[in-house]
């Protein structure tokens, strides 16, 4: 049995009893719990990545429902243990929730609720950052400036790839990956070329007009292209961003032999999800193309790296930071809590 866990209680008296196993931004979420006459826990443990064991004992006797996170296993296990606690409501405090059996918490009659949408454009946002701070080589410079080295400007130092009337590849071009689009389609003049499996009519109708406005206004319109497959993209994209569900089909999509059909020169971004990606393939095509650069929100072993990544120049790696913008994740805590709510 894992040691009792350290909690803070607000509305000790409510009805129901609602458990948070993270703290969240603001208190907007707390509030609404405690008008609709809700006691809520929140786990204050100092580990970051709770156990089932853990959560189990968060969970006790009585609960009626949970926030969790993105780092736990919602499986079997958790949701029978919340069933048995009387537990009607499971909410996770983000979109992606590969972390979440659904198939068990309908089996236990459990509802699950996740938080898409307030974090669509903070989440394209990084990816932009990444796709120009790879191209651009931002954090090598920053290194070698703040190492000592730079003693006067070069012609050769540091030298980039230019995005303007460059193509954007985007996989998943579902509510990130169009935002994503957009923001390279209007802010770097880039032709965009995408892989779903739905067609994305909005966004092919933004860069339709934008090109047309460009057009009438001298410059060089922008074009779009629904590619057939997923290949279709890895061969003509300058910049690639990763934004797919993580399932079955999307479970290394990109492997050793696609890596290879890239351009040796290409940047491909990754803030879906780390198993999207072959890591260990990546890091071997990063060794062996040291003009092909990465920038990654997310990796495979979460919160660990493959072996060799972090001594690779090219690639450019953050922790998992896509949504963490202030109002983004006090927006995700209001959902969260509002899911376990309804
Ligand atoms: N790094 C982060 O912090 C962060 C933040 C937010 C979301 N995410 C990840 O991004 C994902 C996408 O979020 P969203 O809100 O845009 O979801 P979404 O459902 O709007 O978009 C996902 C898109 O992927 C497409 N897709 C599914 N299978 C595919 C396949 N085999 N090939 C190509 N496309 C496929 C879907 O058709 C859909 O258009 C989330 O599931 C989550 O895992 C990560
Ligand atoms: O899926 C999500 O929401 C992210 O990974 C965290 O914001």
């Amino acid at each position: 049995m894992a040691k009792p866990v350290s909690i803070e209680v607000w509305n000790p008296n409510g009805k129901y009893r609602v458990v948070s196993t993270k703290p969240m931004p603001g208190t907007r979420w707390i509030n609404l719990l405690i008008e609709q006459d809700c006691r809520v826990e929140i786990c204050t443990q100092k580990k970051t990545i709770l156990s089932v064991e853990d959560i189990i004992a968060l969970i006790g006797d009585k609960c009626d429902g949970v926030i969790g996170q993105l780092t736990e296993d919602w499986g079997e296990t958790l949701f029978a243990a919340l069933s048995r606690a009387g537990g009607k409501a499971f909410s996770n405090m983000a979109v992606g929730y590969n972390n979440v059996d659904v198939n068990a918490a309908n089996k236990y009659g459990i509802a699950v609720g996740n938080t898409p949408g307030v974090l669509t454009e903070t989440t394209a946002e990084l990816a932009a950052s990444l796709s120009l701070a790879a191209a651009r080589r931002i954090v090598e410079a920053d290194e070698f400036m703040r190492a000592g080295l730079y003693d006067g400007w070069l012609p050769n130092l540091f030298v980039g790839n230019l995005l303007k009337g460059q193509t954007v590849g985007v996989i998943g071009a579902g509510r990130i990956g169009s935002a994503y689009a957009r923001m390279m389609v209007e802010g770097f003049k880039m032709n965009l070329i995408y892989y779903d499996l739905y067609q994305a009519t909005r966004l092919e109708k933004f860069v339709t007009a934008y090109g047309q406005f460009l057009k009438a206004n001298g410059e060089q319109p922008v074009t779009w292209k629904r590619a057939s497959s997923m290949d279709e993209v890895l061969r003509e994209a300058d910049v690639i961003s990763l934004h797919p569900v993580l399932d079955k089909t999307t479970y290394h999509l990109i492997n050793k032999e696609r890596l290879a059909t890239m351009k040796k020169e290409a940047i491909l971004v990754n803030c879906s999800r780390g198993p999207v990606i072959d890591e260990v393939a990546l890091v071997e095509h990063l060794k062996q193309n040291p003009m092909f650069r990465v920038g990654l929100d997310v990796f495979e072993d979460e919160p660990y790296m493959k072996p060799g990544l972090s001594e690779m120049k090219n690639a450019i790696v953050v922790p998992h930071i896509a949504s963490a913008s202030k109002w983004t994740r006090e927006g995700m805590a209001t959902l969260a809590a509002l899911n376990v709510l309804v």
